[in-house]
């Protein structure tokens, strides 16, 4: 089973069912939110973020994206409420983006774009570690955050102001004391789906709890992201950008909003 993957034309998306068959499974992510027919759902509770800054580690390129790191041996940094019970501990942020600020996002809605889309990645504590949660079907909780063009946002240039220390991939350096939740928007109004990893292993252990509101990013933090890379010290140089999957089929799935 081929076990590398990435976003270009020979190992990119449309190649990864190849290796990882469950690529055209019942509950595939990202999907497109058409919020005209998502349904309201009065029983779901408010999202509730509790970060503990001192909690992140490091910052690493993995070669597809790059991700902040959190200590998760603890209830410290933690998801509670939304569509999930119990307790979710947040593992790691990473993001996805474009080339260009007319695309980037995973999810869409209305079958719009977002230049880039930040997701938070959670594991579900019933289970005794983030590995064995990630292949249960309520074993993960992400939370997925626009990012619009706009003004530049100061709460992501601590994560940008790092992105030169780790411009290939397996560079890693350490990141400490960063609040998680400044990058948040003001409102926790959501929408809520089944669906999956998207990235191999594509794995359907996600519940997705996708924010309505987004933050803002100008061209220029835009810009930034683009300066990492997706090849290694030596390799031929290909820069990180268009790290996304496309939306895939909703197969029957439900998407309920905890707004009216
Ligand atoms: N959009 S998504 O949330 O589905 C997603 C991604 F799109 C994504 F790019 C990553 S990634 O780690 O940046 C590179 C692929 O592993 C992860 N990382 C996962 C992960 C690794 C370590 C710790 C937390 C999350 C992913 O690599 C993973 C999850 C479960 C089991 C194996 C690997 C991820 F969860
Ligand atoms: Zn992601």
């Amino acid at each position: 089973m081929s076990h590398s993957w990435g976003y270009g034309p020979s190992d990119g998306p449309e190649k990864w069912c190849d290796g990882f068959p469950v690529a055209n499974g019942p509950r595939q992510s990202p999907i497109d939110i058409i919020p005209g027919q998502t349904s309201y759902d009065s029983t779901l509770k408010p999202l509730k973020l509790k970060y503990d800054p001192s909690n992140s580690t490091d910052i690493l390129n993995n070669g597809h994206s790059f991700q902040v790191g959190f200590v998760d041996d603890v209830d410290s940094s933690t998801l509670t409420g939304g569509p999930i019970t119990g307790i979710y501990r947040l593992k790691q942020f990473h993001f996805h983006w474009g080339a260009s600020d007319d695309r980037g996002s995973e999810h869409t809605v209305n079958g719009i774009k977002f230049p880039c889309e930040l997701h938070l990645v959670h594991w579900n504590t019933k289970y005794p570690s983030f590995g064995e949660a990630a292949s249960e079907p309520d074993g993960l909780a992400v939370v997925g955050v626009f990012l619009k063009i706009g003004a530049a946002n100061p709460r992501l240039q601590k994560v940008l102001d790092a992105l030169g220390a780790i411009k290939s991939k397996g560079k890693q350096t350490t990141f400490s004391n960063f609040d998680a939740k400044t990058l948040l928007p003001c409102s926790l109004d959501y929408w809520t789906y089944d669906g999956s990893l998207t990235t191999p292993p594509l794995l359907e252990s996600v519940t997705w709890i996708v924010l309505k509101e987004p933050i803002s990013v100008s061209p220029t933090q835009m810009g930034k992201f683009r300066s990492l890379m997706f090849s290694g010290d030596g390799e031929a140089p290909c820069c990180m950008q268009d790290n996304y999957r496309p939306p895939q089929p909703l197969k029957g799935r439900k998407v309920r909003r905890s707004f009216k």
